[in-house]
């Protein structure tokens, strides 16, 4: 039978002392108490050991209680001014009660006879009675006095002089259980100390020193239950959805993507809209609701020359296309707005220049009014991007997608709809399969029209997206509420899993 070094202690003391309270063998063998309570279950598995444990209602008092012990309760701090002066004022008393100890004094009094109470000209006049003036030890102060030398003190005792409720409500006591532990030596473990236990020093780590000295040849090395239950621990780490984030941007720039970044959160119509063929008063402007900027109204439009070339493609087209046929306004375009897609992004570097081939993305934080349930947040993230190539088309889009959903968020089925946006041409719609939401649409994306494309500068093909990534975040860190991503809850927070 292998025993480690504290079950060898504990069993060597407790063969001396062969029953024992808990807390004797924790003085007697030096350990802490989880170490005791540890050999001691050890010790009990192995049949050399047994612990009995016995639950106790008891009573103890209370901070007000041990106050009470040394000053006295206010019923007897009352009376002995009463006994001075034979008759008192409830200001009179105040000198020796608190207020909380006032209030209740004259019923007090009353009931225990030692005082009458007479109204005289509206003021309370108190007197003592005989009763009052004889009154000697009551059961309520046996039991204050054995309370406050005995601290605690079995349920059952306490009862046989007053009823714990009224120490209770006086909040005088507590009632609590202790539970007392004793532990008691089997014959098994009787008969294994005789045969005698060398109680040699265990090692738990192996050091240089052991190595070198060769002392690990004597040394007895301690062994770990790599499967017992152990305390969980809960150390700092970032957010659970902040982590998802980040791993997705890792990803992205792993897979060769460029990271388009700006620092506002704020955007013109012009990037937002108008830079990507989005007619200005025209309904296909509503495919989303947005929000607009109060303070300031407006911002700035970029160069002229780009200006210039949106407004041609919007009012007579460009690229063979006829355009929306209107008068496009400039001052619409700079107006202010909190940005409503990353896809403004993808128009900001398109306009800026890009390799070819290329790939970017993007992760922003973007704003667009609905009503919040448990798919929808007015202010969410997006992983919006595009790839730019001679020869890329529709296909190489649904492909790149899908990879998408299945690496990153670990969606098993992924559909695709034929959907609308202005700056594309064909456009689809993403959706995943939940399993407790069922379908969910997760983004849009397709081909960005010429139009668009060629006012920005660009003359090949752009596949382009804009992923929903809070709703991907769902399926990654398994939850059906979209809220969550922001919540407060601890246990969410920490029980999160962060690697995949
Ligand atoms: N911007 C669109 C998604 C999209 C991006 C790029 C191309 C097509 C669609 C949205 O927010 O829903």
């Amino acid at each position: 039978m292998e025993l480690s070094y504290q079950e060898k202690l504990t069993l060597i003391k407790l063969g001396e002392l062969r029953k024992a309270k808990f807390e004797e063998l924790v003085e007697k063998t030096g350990l802490d108490q989880v170490a005791v309570m540890r050999s001691i279950l050890g010790l009990q598995a192995k049949g050399l050991a047994k612990l009995h444990e016995r639950s106790e209602r008891i009573v103890v008092l209370t901070e007000t209680g041990e106050e009470y012990s040394k000053i006295g309760l206010p019923e007897w701090r009352a009376l002995k001014v009463l006994r001075e002066k034979g008759k008192v004022t409830l200001d009179d008393l105040s000198e020796v009660l608190s207020g909380d100890e006032l209030k209740p004094i004259v019923g007090l009094l009353r009931s225990e006879g030692w005082a009458n109470v007479r109204n005289e000209g509206g003021k309370l006049i108190l007197e003592i009675t005989e009763k009052g003036l004889n009154a000697g030890e009551r059961p309520i102060d046996r039991a204050l006095k054995l309370l406050a030398e005995k601290k605690t003190v079995p349920l059952s005792e306490i009862q046989k002089l007053v009823s714990v409720n009224e120490l209770k409500r006086r909040k005088i006591a507590e009632e609590d259980t202790v539970t007392e532990r004793t532990v008691e030596i089997t014959p098994a473990g009787e008969e294994l100390l005789k045969k005698g236990l060398e109680l040699r020093e265990q090692v738990s780590i192996l050091t240089p020193e052991l190595i070198k000295s060769g002392k690990w040849r004597e040394v007895e090395f301690r062994r770990f239950d790599i499967k017992a239950p152990v305390r969980r621990l809960y150390p700092g780490k970032k957010q659970p959805y902040r982590a998802f984030l980040d791993k997705i941007r890792r990803r992205l720039i792993e897979m060769g993507f460029i990271e388009m970044t700006v620092e506002s959160l704020v955007e013109t119509q012009f990037w937002n809209f108008d830079a990507l063929f989005q007619p200005q008063n025209h309904p296909a402007r509503d495919w989303t609701d947005t929000y607009q900027l109060k303070y300031p109204t407006s911002g700035y439009l970029p160069g002229k020359e780009l200006v210039e070339r949106v407004k041609e493609a919007h009012e007579r087209g460009l690229a063979g296309s006829r355009g929306w046929g209107y008068t496009w306004s400039p001052e619409r375009a700079m107006l202010l707005m909190p940005r409503a897609h990353g896809t403004a992004l993808s128009g900001r570097q398109l306009a800026k220049g890009v390799e070819i081939p290329g790939k970017y993305f993007t992760i922003q934080r973007v704003f667009r009014p609905d009503v919040l349930d448990r798919t929808h947040l007015i202010e969410f993230n997006q992983v919006d991007g595009f790839v730019v190539g001679e020869n890329l088309n529709f296909r190489h889009l649904l492909g790149i997608l899908k990879r998408f959903a299945v690496e990153i968020a670990g969606v098993e089925k992924v559909r695709f709809l034929p959907d609308y946006y202005p700056f594309t041409e064909p456009s689809v719609q993403m959706s995943a399969y939940h399993p407790e939401l069922g379908w969910v649409e997760f983004g849009g994306a397709g081909v960005f029209r010429e139009e668009m494309t060629r006012a920005l500068g660009i003359d090949v093909p752009v596949i382009a997206w804009g992923i929903g990534i809070d709703r991907l975040a769902m399926f990654k860190l398994g939850i059906d509420d979209i809220r969550y991503l922001f919540s407060y809850d601890l246990k969410w927070l920490r029980e999160a899993r962060l690697v995949w």
